[in-house]
């Protein structure tokens, strides 16, 4: 019999574009170019025996971001709980590849606290598509309403992006465009700032875990580029809505450095240098979700 957490390997016929899903967490690991460059970084200590959330790939971060509701762990429950293949769903076609994968509470068994706790009133189901092509992937989440009491939520893509040759810590080779005019909530300093024209990169000492939200009157949708190491570089947009309303997107830059990396069982210890977290979530201003509504969030990653 295959184990619980047995991975899905999709291909794209027509260009030869590959990815690798698991169920558990319905946990997208490693995307490829028809010419073979992976996208996403995976952790060499990464646990895929569904005993714990994967470190690396696309964790899916959901009701909230973070931790704060304290009562419900951190990142919500959707990373620690197995995922079902929608029935049909998959297919492989001139334009891409593609799979579903559903999970509704009920199904939750595990990682569930607070207000989401088993003994909840609320109910949800959320439901993941995961599509590739030549140049890129797509993912989408929708989160659906199945009771009668509205929630509030966050929901959040934590892509972790391969950085080729260790150069994540040279800001030269590896840097984010697109935040300019972003408030910036800075978790590591605790300053607040308004962010200038320079390119995000990672500091050469220090953690970086930053939240940047888009100016009121501003953009709603992100768009960012990525350079994550030489002859590596990325788009990423991204966008949300709540029951056919649009909502801001903001984005989240970590990178554990040196002592965070050692600090975690499942990442290695000098694998710092060859990742950057760049995070689209709607994190604030998020309506919301009444009984028998949805709202859906995408991210569309294109190989530059
Ligand atoms: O260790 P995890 O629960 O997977 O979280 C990993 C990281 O996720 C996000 O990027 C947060 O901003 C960080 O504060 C957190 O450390």
């Amino acid at each position: 019999m295959a184990a619980a957490n047995s991975p899905i390997h999709l291909k794209h016929t027509k260009s030869g574009a590959r990815c690798t899903i698991y169920p558990y967490g319905a946990h997208l690991t490693s995307y490829q170019t028809p010419s073979g460059k992976e996208l996403l970084f995976l952790s060499r200590d990464a646990i895929l025996d569904g005993s714990k959330a994967i470190r690396g790939g696309i964790p899916l971060c959901f009701p909230q971001f973070g931790q704060p509701d304290k009562r419900m762990p951190q990142h919500g429950f959707l990373r620690n709980n197995y995922w079902s293949v929608v029935e049909g769903s998959m297919f492989d076609d001139e334009e891409g590849a593609g799979i579903s994968l559903e999970l509704e509470l009920k199904d939750a068994l595990n990682a569930r606290g607070g207000k989401w706790d088993v003994d909840t009133k609320f109910n949800a189901k959320c439901t993941y598509t995961v599509k590739i092509g030549e140049n890129g992937f797509t993912t989408t989440i929708v989160m659906e309403n199945l009771g009668e009491t509205s929630w509030e939520f966050q929901v959040l893509l934590h892509n972790y992006f391969l950085v080729h040759n260790h150069m994540a810590l040279n800001g030269e080779m590896c840097h984010v465009h697109g935040f300019e005019g972003y408030a910036v909530d800075d978790k590591i300093s605790g300053t607040n700032y308004i962010h200038g024209s320079d390119p995000v990169t990672i500091p050469e000492n220090i953690i970086i875990d930053r939240v940047y939200s888009p100016p009121k009157d501003g953009a709603i949708d992100l768009h960012l580029t990525i350079a994550a190491g030489p002859s590596n570089n990325l788009s990423l947009s991204a966008s949300g809505e709540v029951d056919g309303v649009k909502v801001p997107v903001s984005g989240v830059v970590w990178n554990p450095h040196k002592e965070n990396a050692l600090a975690m069982a499942d990442f290695g210890d000098d694998q710092y240098h060859d990742m950057i977290c760049v995070e689209p979530g709607m994190l604030s201003d998020v309506p919301p979700l009444d009984g028998g509504k949805k709202a859906s969030f995408t991210q569309v990653v294109i190989c530059l």
